[in-house]
Formats: structure tokens, C-alpha cells, sequence
């Protein structure tokens, strides 16, 4: 059985974990952190994630409970997931990371501590999204060199950072097929004057609306045709079963950092 802890208690993906660690044969509860000043303290996990009485109170002190657990499932925010990282790195505790947001330096810490610890870290922990992920390196690899390319997003009004992780890791996937450097060829939005589009750009457009719980679209377009591989979450079930798997597919492997394409077997 492996035990699980999960930060991020009271939040949209901490609430849907939960749930979803009852649901899942060979997984179980036996932490949930909130931040110290959470009002939730002491209340049972369960009861919070609305699937009734658990028997694990939340606690305000993840360092207090790693002897508890053996994988930590962790979205929340960059700052917090370092924090966090730090603490499970020297009790050589396994993490799954779903948090988006991180910079270029903050990666290199995730990447750093998983010469101790094993991580899975992923922007989207869908089957869905990882199955478009291979679906782009062909696309991009058939059409690429000759289309547009453009990858449009749509969250939640809640979300707080922008292009989505997932939006950024597709655009990744497309610019390695075509030997670009996302850092170079990304435009993050247009307004006024921009000129024609300059040929070897990735384009992202970015929507923050109502409930919308994850739409992706990445966008091939020549003069003629166009292609349009596109996910659309209805649940945030979706991602939180992904986290659990990789919990279970976390026990006994050695330290490093994987993704979701690793737990999917899609690598390769
Ligand atoms: N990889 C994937 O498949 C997915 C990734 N995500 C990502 O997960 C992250 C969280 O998303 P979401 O659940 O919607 O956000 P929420 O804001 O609903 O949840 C985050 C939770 O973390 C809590 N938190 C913040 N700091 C601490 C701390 N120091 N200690 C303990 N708890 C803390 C927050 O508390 P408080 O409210 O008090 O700040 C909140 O309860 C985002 O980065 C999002 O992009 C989301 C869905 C899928
Ligand atoms: O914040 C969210 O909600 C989501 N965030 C992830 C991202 O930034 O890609 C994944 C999913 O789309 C939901």
C-alpha cells in the first residue's frame, strides 16, 4: 500500500485528490497539509474533500508529518513546491508535482533535488493531454516546417499564471520536433501593430473565463488546410487520477525526475 500525503488540502486539485485516493485500489490518505494559518486545521480530510470521514485531520506542519507518508502529491504554488521539496528531499520522501508556474531557475531546483528523491513532475497528468503531447511531435514533424503554429488556452477565472504549463510544454514538444528554441520563437500575445507574422514564430493566446475547467488547441495552419489537435477537460478528475497512478508507479524506482510520459509508458 502506499501511503500518500497531500498539500494543497483545501484547493480545487487538493479537494479532488482526495477523492480520487479513496477511489484507487493499492493508494491511501495518511496526510493532508494546509498552510499554518489555514482556518481548516483539524478538520478531517475526508470531510473536507466531501467523501466523508477519513480519519486524517489536516495539519498546518508538513515537516511534522513525513514520517507518515512515502509520496507527497503536491499542487500548489512554485514558491510553496520548493519549500516543500526542500523538506521531502532531506527525509527522502518521493513527490508528485503538478504545480505550473515555475521559472527556468525554480526547474532547476526540481531537477537538482531529484538526484535524491524520486519526482514525477508534470504540467498535466491527463491520459489525454500526454496522448496530444506525441500526437504534436508528428504533426509538427508532417506539417510544421510549413504552417503556422499557434497554441491557445482556456482556464478557469481563478487560475493565476498564464500560458497554462500545459499550453507551454506543448509548445516545447512542437519547437524540439522542428529544432527551435521555445525561448527565441514564443510570442506571448499581440496588440496593435504587430507587423505580419514572422514565419518560425509559436504563437499563444491565452482565455480566463467562468469554470472552464482546461481547454488546449494547438493550431497547424498553411495557406489551404489546417490541422487542430485539441483537449478539452471536463473534470479535474482527469488529472488527479493521473497524480495517483504516478504515486503507485513512484514505489521502487530510484531517484530522478520523470513526467507523465514516463508513468504512461509513452517515451520512446
Ligand atoms: N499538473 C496538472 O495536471 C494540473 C496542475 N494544476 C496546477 O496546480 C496548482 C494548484 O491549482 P488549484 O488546485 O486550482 O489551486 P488552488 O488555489 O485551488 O489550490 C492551491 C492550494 O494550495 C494551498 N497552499 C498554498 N500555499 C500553501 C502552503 N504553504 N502550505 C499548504 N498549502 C498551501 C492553497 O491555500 P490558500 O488558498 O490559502 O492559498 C490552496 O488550498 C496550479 O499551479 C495549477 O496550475 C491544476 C490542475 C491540473
Ligand atoms: O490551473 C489549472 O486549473 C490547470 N493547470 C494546468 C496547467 O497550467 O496546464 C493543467 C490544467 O490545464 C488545469
Amino acid at each position: 500500500m502506499t501511503r500518500v500525503a497531500v498539500i494543497g488540502a483545501a484547493g480545487r486539485m487538493g479537494k479532488t485528490l482526495i477523492e480520487a485516493l479513496t477511489q484507487t485500489e493499492g493508494t491511501t490518505l495518511t496526510a493532508a497539509i494546509e498552510r499554518p494559518e489555514s482556518s481548516l486545521l483539524g478538520a478531517d480530510a475526508g470531510e473536507l474533500a466531501g467523501v466523508g470521514k477519513l480519519g486524517v485531520a489536516v495539519t498546518g506542519d508538513l515537516q511534522a508529518v513525513t514520517d507518515s507518508f512515502d509520496v507527497l502529491i503536491d499542487f500548489t504554488h512554485p514558491t510553496t513546491t520548493l519549500v516543500n521539496l526542500g523538506i521531502c528531499r532531506a527525509a527522502g520522501k518521493s513527490m508528485v508535482i503538478g504545480t505550473t508556474g515555475f521559472s527556468e531557475a525554480q526547474k532547476a531546483e526540481l531537477a537538482a533535488a531529484a538526484k535524491d528523491i524520486s519526482i514525477v513532475f508534470a504540467p498535466n497528468f491527463s491520459v489525454g493531454v500526454n496522448l496530444c503531447l506525441k500526437l504534436l511531435d508528428m504533426a509538427a514533424r508532417v506539417m510544421g516546417e510549413d504552417a503556422d503554429i499557434e497554441v491557445i488556452e482556456a482556464h478557469h477565472r481563478h487560475k493565476v499564471d498564464a500560458p497554462s504549463g500545459t499550453a507551454l510544454r506543448m509548445g516545447e514538444v512542437v519547437a524540439d520536433a522542428l529544432g527551435r528554441d521555445l525561448g527565441k520563437v514564443a510570442v506571448y500575445g499581440r496588440e496593435g501593430q504587430t507587423g505580419a507574422r514572422e514565419r518560425d514564430t509559436i504563437g499563444f493566446a491565452t482565455v480566463r473565463a467562468g469554470d472552464v475547467v482546461g481547454d488546449h488547441t494547438v493550431l497547424f495552419a498553411t495557406e489551404g488546410e489546417r490541422v487542430e489537435i485539441t483537449h478539452k477537460a471536463s473534470s479535474r478528475m482527469t488529472f488527479a487520477r493521473g497524480a495517483v497512478r504516478s504515486c503507485a508507479w513512484l514505489q521502487g524506482k530510484p531517484a530522478g525526475l520523470f513526467d507523465m510520459q514516463d508513468v504512461l509508458g509513452l517515451k520512446g
